[in-house]
């Protein structure tokens, strides 16, 4: 179940490489490093205070919508600064008790 992340995750990174016609990823990505790093962290800040929002309103089917959202835009915000998923997992890997 949570290799959807993964392959989510790598389509995403097909996505900021190649740039193809008719995808958000890249629409959000294509412009220069200070624009789309702009873009990507207001859609993050938006989709967090949605959650936020959803969860004071107690609307399970929202906050799941919401909480997919924000999971959704971190990852581009990830793989657009290069890091592999993999490294996310280690992070949680090495918080583990
Ligand atoms: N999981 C998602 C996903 N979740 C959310 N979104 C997009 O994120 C946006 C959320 O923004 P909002 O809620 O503000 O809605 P909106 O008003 O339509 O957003 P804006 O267009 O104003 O930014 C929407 O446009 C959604 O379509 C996603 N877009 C793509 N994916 C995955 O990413 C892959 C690559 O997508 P493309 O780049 O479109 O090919 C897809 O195969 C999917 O698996």
């Amino acid at each position: 179940m949570f290799m959807i992340l993964e392959e989510v995750y790598e389509v995403i990174k097909q996505r900021i490489r190649e740039k193809p016609e008719g995808s958000y990823v890249a629409r959000l990505t294509i412009d220069d490093k200070k624009t789309a790093i702009n873009k990507i962290c207001e859609k993050v800040g938006e989709e967090a205070t949605e959650l936020i929002l959803a969860a004071k309103d107690d609307k399970k089917d929202e906050i799941i919508y919401e909480a997919a959202d924000l999971i959704f835009h971190t990852m581009v915000l990830l793989a657009y600064k290069n890091i592999e998923f993999e490294e996310l997992l280690k992070e949680f890997e090495r918080r583990k008790k």
